[in-house]
């Protein structure tokens, strides 16, 4: 018996949540960029798999109780294939802005070069000047645009469009995987960086609530780029820039729990998954339960 059979048992996916609610408060788009990733591969899988894993997980948290019950409208997959990041722009900022009446649209890429787009969608009414960015990731992001948009440079390329450094935090920044001229950078743009070692030691959920409180003070409106090479490279191989030592997927969890939580946070996406590097189901399983932790998270709202 699947599980998908074992209806008498009383199984409900978190799938089963997902389809076509016009009036969700939550919605999901697809976003399979690839091109112009600093390693070539196959992020353009990240949408199916995590479709094809959300079956596989229940709505119930046997650890609070919770038994998840929102509706999530499913936006379908935007078509990018063979797309470079400049023209993906607007298909992704204008997909992400369609769906800005709802409370939280999840943006499941694709490579990093989505964020770009995603927070210019969220600052499309009141200009960016209205948002925030919270990134969970290794790396700055703040490689130079001379060459054209890449995986590497959506913070930088934001910076240039006039997003306030000091509306930018980033959070799991890991050793000798970034240059010191692009800390230097961060540092000059006002942006407020926090290591791996910090968010290891004090738990990447508790870094984060204190940056969204920095970040809300200061911004209507959030995005969350959750890159999923902050975790370490031996929980979730399927990611090319990760690396051992990073943090820990229970801790990615329970950071995309309290982000789900936040009110301003209106746009999240979850980036650099590259299924070709999969080891058996290990990261589509853990895209699913970040999802399930987000959505938990959002219940409390
Ligand atoms: N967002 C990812 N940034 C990494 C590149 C990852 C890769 O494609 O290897 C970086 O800038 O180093």
């Amino acid at each position: 018996m699947t599980m998908e059979d074992s209806d008498a048992l009383g199984w409900r996916s978190i799938a089963d949540l997902v389809g076509d609610h016009p009036d969700a408060p939550v919605a999901l788009i697809g976003a399979g960029l690839n091109e112009r990733s600093l390693t070539p591969g196959r992020c353009d899988l990240g949408p199916r798999a995590f479709r094809a894993v959300l079956p596989r997980f229940s709505t119930y948290d046997v650890e609070t109780g919770a038994e998840l019950s929102t509706r999530i409208h499913d936006a379908g997959d935007l078509p990018l294939k063979a797309l470079s990041p400049a023209d993906a722009f607007e298909p992704v900022r204008d997909a992400v802005a369609g769906q800005g009446r709802r409370a939280l649209t999840v943006l499941i890429g694709g490579n990093n070069a989505i964020t770009r787009p995603g927070v210019h969608a969220l600052g499309l009414a009141k200009g960016l000047s209205s948002a925030g960015l919270l990134t969970l990731d290794a790396h700055f992001d703040l490689r130079d645009t001379d060459q054209g948009l890449t995986n590497g440079n959506p913070v930088q390329a934001l910076l240039e469009d006039g997003l306030d450094g000091r509306r930018i935090s980033q959070i799991g920044l890991a050793p000798f995987a970034n240059t010191r001229r692009a800390h230097d950078k961060a540092k000059a743009a006002g942006i407020s960086v926090r290591t791996a070692r910090d968010c290891r030691q004090r738990g990447l959920a508790a870094v984060a609530t204190e940056e969204l409180d920095r970040l809300s003070a200061l911004c209507d409106v959030l995005y969350v780029d959750f890159d999923i090479d902050v975790i370490d490279r031996s929980q979730w191989p399927a990611s090319p820039g990760a690396r051992p030592g990073g943090v820990s997927a229970q801790d990615f969890f329970d950071a995309a729990r309290v982000i789900g939580a936040h009110p301003k946070v209106r746009v999240v996406d979850l980036t650099e998954y590259d299924p070709s590097l999969e080891i058996g189901d290990l990261g589509s399983l853990t895209a699913g339960r970040w999802f399930c932790e987000l959505l938990a998270g959002f219940e409390t709202r």
